[in-house]
């Protein structure tokens, strides 16, 4: 393999999609948008109507989407910054701008070769394989899908990030400055407990993202381990943390993902803990899930259980995950030039692949969709 070529940048890439879940603007919104999200996916209708009413409680609006804007910015601004240039085109799956509508900006600036990025940090198929299903749907209803591969935009993507150093490094960070806050809103950080929350997936889901590497909750508990042990050594005391879960959908008796995040704390408390900090690991920044479950929820029980709790921030626009997310662009961009780059990757895990095997992260284990999917084995060119 030819060694590395940095001066080459960004090649062969001629654009950057933002590639996130999307959310509804305004209350008009709220109704079509959950008709997207869970179109054949037995989300009972009393728990559409309980997230709907979450969104209302917002105005109607989710804060994803100013969010994405703020990260297409900070990317724009990094990638300047290096002397970079690789424009950056903003679609979701979920609501506007679609996946469709991304596909048009980037074939009006005649983009031949892009690569994704996606707002999710971990493996599973909420995180990676939906967004690549989706790509290819979209793709084969636009008449764009060939045998090997997409014929109209070819896209790659980022590997799963959770194991890279400035995402650590933010959560680390984030975790850090929530202490501090624990204590000047009248908690003790020196006892405190730090609960990491993420998004609850099925039990089926979760076994199938273990496919060839970590599963989803591996995943979560490496990293956690990691900024649990930086943030150890920042306040000078070891910190006893946990993992919990927010979110729930699906049919009451179906098998996801616990302890929730309300639950744990009950547990903690009937324990003697009074000070909490919790950290939303699993999400790349501060939307629905985090203002509603956590912010209103989960804040309010801590409240009902006497505890003194903070929300810890997401890594959102912090500068090291910016310059990461930069990183992870030209070491894609290196790969797709056949160099020998090395991945950084922290923990136990090693880099996830960019390129996946064919069966990685379906929804249920051994049950392929049928629906192809972009950026895997059997679909790369
Ligand atoms: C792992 C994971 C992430 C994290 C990774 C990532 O960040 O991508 C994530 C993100 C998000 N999920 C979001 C919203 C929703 N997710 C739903 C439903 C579901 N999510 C699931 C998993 C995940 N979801 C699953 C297994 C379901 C059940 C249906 C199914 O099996 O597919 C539903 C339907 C109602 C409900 O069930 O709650 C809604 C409205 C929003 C937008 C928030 C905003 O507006 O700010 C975001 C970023
Ligand atoms: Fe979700």
């Amino acid at each position: 393999m030819p060694s590395t070529s940095p001066e080459l940048g960004v090649l062969p890439y001629d654009a950057l999609l933002l590639y996130s879940f999307g959310g509804p603007d305004k209350p008009e919104d709220v109704v079509p948008f959950l008709r997207n999200v869970t179109a054949g996916k037995g989300i009972p209708d009393s728990r559409l109507e309980a997230v709907g009413e979450h969104y209302y409680a917002f105005g109607g609006k989710s804060p994803i989407n100013e969010q994405n804007l703020a990260l297409k910015g900070a990317l724009e601004k990094e990638l300047a910054e290096r002397g970079l240039d690789l424009p950056v085109v903003w679609g979701n799956r979920n609501w506007a701008p679609y996946t469709t509508d991304a596909i048009d900006e980037l074939e009006a600036m005649g983009a031949k070769r892009a690569v994704a990025l996606v707002t999710s940090a971990y493996s599973s198929y909420s995180g990676c394989r939906q967004y690549r299903e989706d790509l290819a749907t979209v793709l084969d209803r636009r008449g764009q899908l060939g045998p090997d591969g997409s014929t109209g935009v070819q896209f790659d993507k980022i590997r799963s990030y959770f194991n890279t150093p400035g995402f650590v490094q933010g959560n680390a960070d984030a975790v850090v400055e929530a202490f501090t806050r624990l204590g000047d809103d009248g908690g003790d950080p020196a006892v405190a407990r730090l609960v990491f929350v993420t998004h609850s997936v099925p039990a089926t889901m979760e076994a199938a993202s273990g496919v060839g590497h970590a599963t989803y909750r591996e995943q979560h508990l490496d990293i956690c381990a990691l900024v649990a042990q930086d943030v150890s050594a920042r306040v000078g005391r070891t910190v006893e943390w946990d993992l919990a879960y927010c979110s729930r959908s699906g049919p009451p008796h179906q098998p996801w993902l616990d302890p929730d995040v309300n639950d744990h704390l009950g547990v903690l408390a009937a324990d003697g803990v009074r000070d909490v900090v919790l950290a939303p690991v699993g999400f790349v920044s501060d939307h629905m899930e985090v203002a509603y479950d956590l912010d209103t929820e989960a804040l309010a029980t801590a409240r009902e259980l006497g505890m003194a709790a903070v929300r810890a921030g997401t890594v959102g626009t912090r500068p090291e995950f910016v310059r990461q997310l930069v990183d992870l662009v030209l070491e894609r961009a290196a790969l797709a030039r056949g160099e020998d780059v090395e991945q950084a990757a922290v923990g136990s895990f090693p880099a996830f692949p960019s390129v996946t095997p064919p069966d990685c992260c379906l929804r249920v284990h051994e049950q392929p969709s049928g629906i192809p999917a972009l950026c895997s084995e059997d679909m790369h060119r």
